[in-house]
């Protein structure tokens, strides 16, 4: 009976309410509103003792999507958000899983930071008049409401925040994938879809786990990168750009290109692989450098083919020659080849030096320059001193260290009889590791580890025997040159001394 009564007076009292609201709604006045709205709000706070902070999702002239939001919403969906009842499932673009959960409008989630108790809340509006726009919108408001209380005003908006954005920030870096970029020649670069540098998601598997070399060689390096990744006061210190150059060198198939891959994977950077051919001037170098973003590795493959700058410098020098053996010359700047160098890439190995530790370089900062090559002799030692390339390293022939990595990569095999034969035979010969790798993948008739094995011995043999041939037929072809060299000399002297019987005989 008292039940009864209570709901029908509960019912009485909503219908009041509901018809109050409808009667504000519809009949007062909308500038006494405002009005109205800042006196409950200020009446409110004083036995409210709660603050709210909004963050919106857009924000700026131009629907800029305001990043605060962005990173507080990935530190959410990486903290808190998990436990709210009501979870939204979105796929996000350049994100490493599949989907990513945070949590759904009108949801609220707790979060803690040094002992104090804040409430996260998802929620939006929608405006209450349609306008028409260039821009297509989602008319949805959203924002995310940081509720806390007064009392820790000043480590809620000192720290907190700060430390929300900085996790936000470093977990959408864990997260994200990996881009390798290549750049576009410079007729692409103006018009319509403009772009210096074109992508594609970088998704190679290998790993400083895979790379084949010698262990204590691959632990140095990776205490080089750590060092290098936690640097960044250190190289304040020292007033030193953030940036870091590595020089791989070594014969074709040593795993150079598998290293740039290992390093942007335990980085976790992006790979720009510059193409230096398709640059034409110092001034483009310079351009598509200030497009790269921080957290990356510049690579520029195999510079030795990339440009001919010895070459270049060479070049000069002859240029030299000539005009010192031709004053005109040199009152003529105009050369006959001018027509091929218009065609041909002008990056000059100075524009290159600049690209590497010039002004423009320290712009972004936390990057790392690589450059490879086959042979280290052909470059000029202005490009490869320490200090641009900081560090060299050097890729060799399959060792049995290295070998053994391979083994455990390809056939799950840690130990085997005929390792110390292999051991014995990688001693004996130069074999690359890619070559090695290759006697260890299955095929259609060798399938079991042993047989693999086995066809490796008789590679390296085989290769044994062919070295030595190599070996033979040159110590042969340079005997022969040998003598050849004494035959013509004694030629000459005999020459010489008929000659000396000649005039000889004439004085007598
Ligand atoms: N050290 C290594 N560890 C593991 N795999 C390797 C190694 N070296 C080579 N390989 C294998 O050989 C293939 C070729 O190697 P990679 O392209 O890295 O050689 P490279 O030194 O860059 O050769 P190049 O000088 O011709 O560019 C790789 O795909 C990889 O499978
Ligand atoms: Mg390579």
């Amino acid at each position: 009976m008292v039940m009864s009564a209570i709901w029908s007076q509960l019912g009485s009292i909503m219908a009041s309410v509901m018809f109050a609201y409808a009667m504000y709604e519809q009949f007062f006045p909308p500038h006494l509103r405002i009005y109205l709205r800042k006196y409950t709000r200020k009446v409110s706070a004083l036995i409210y003792p709660y603050i709210q902070i909004t963050f919106l999702e857009f924000s700026g002239e131009r629907l800029k999507r305001n990043e605060a939001y962005t990173a507080i919403k990935t530190y959410l969906s990486a903290t808190s958000s998990q436990r709210a009842r009501r979870l939204k499932a979105e796929v996000v673009k350049d994100s490493q899983s599949p989907i990513v959960l945070s949590m759904d409008d009108n949801e609220e989630v707790t979060d803690e930071f040094h002992g104090v108790k804040l409430w996260w809340s998802a929620s939006y509006t929608l405006p209450k008049s349609q306008s028409i726009s260039w821009f297509p919108t989602s008319d949805e408001k959203r924002f995310l409401t940081l509720t806390f209380h007064k009392r820790h005003r000043d480590l809620i908006t000192g720290s907190y925040i700060q430390h929300v954005l900085e996790q936000g920030k470093a977990i959408a870096v864990q997260n994200r994938t990996l881009k390798l970029y290549t750049n576009n020649p410079s007729n692409d670069w103006y018009g319509y879809k403009r772009t210096k540098w074109s992508h594609v998601n970088f998704e190679h598997p290998s790993t400083f786990g895979t790379l084949a070399m010698d262990p204590k060689k691959k632990e140095e390096i990776i205490e080089d990168l750590d060092n290098f990744k936690n640097g960044k006061e250190y190289y304040d210190k020292i007033g030193k750009a953030w940036k870091r150059g590595y020089l791989l060198y070594g014969p074709p198939g040593t795993g150079k290109s598998s290293m740039i891959t290992a390093m942007a994977n335990y980085m976790n950077y992006d790979v720009y692989d510059l193409e230096l051919t398709a640059v034409k001037e110092n001034t483009e170098l310079r351009k598509l450098l200030i497009e790269t973003s921080s957290k990356s590795i510049i690579v520029i493959e195999d510079i030795d083919c990339s440009l001919d700058l010895t070459g270049q410098r060479k070049k000069k020098e002859k240029d030299k020659d000539e005009d010192d053996g031709d004053g005109e010359k040199s009152k003529n700047p105009i050369k006959k080849s001018e027509e091929e160098e218009k065609k041909a890439s002008k990056v000059t190995l100075s524009g290159l030096l600049n690209f590497i530790d010039g002004i423009w370089s320290a712009c972004g900062g936390e990057r790392i320059i690589i450059f490879t090559t086959n042979y280290l002799e052909k470059l000029d030692p202005a490009l490869i001193r320490r200090g641009r390339m900081d560090k060299h390293i050097e890729m060799s022939y399959c060792c049995y260290e290295a070998f053994k990595v391979l083994a455990k990569n390809y056939l799950d095999v840690e130990y085997h009889d005929l390792f110390p034969i292999i051991e014995e035979r990688l001693g004996e010969t130069n074999m690359a590791p890619a070559d090695v790798a290759e006697n260890l993948m299955p095929k259609s008739k060798v399938k079991d580890p042993e047989s693999r094995l086995k066809s490796l011995v008789e590679s390296l043999e085989e290769a044994k025997k062919k070295a030595e041939e190599e070996a033979k037929k040159q110590a042969k072809e340079s005997e022969e040159e040998e003598l050849a060299k004494d035959e013509e000399v004694k030629v000459k002297a005999n020459e010489k001394s008929a000659e000396g019987v000649k005039e000889n005989g004439t004085i007598h």
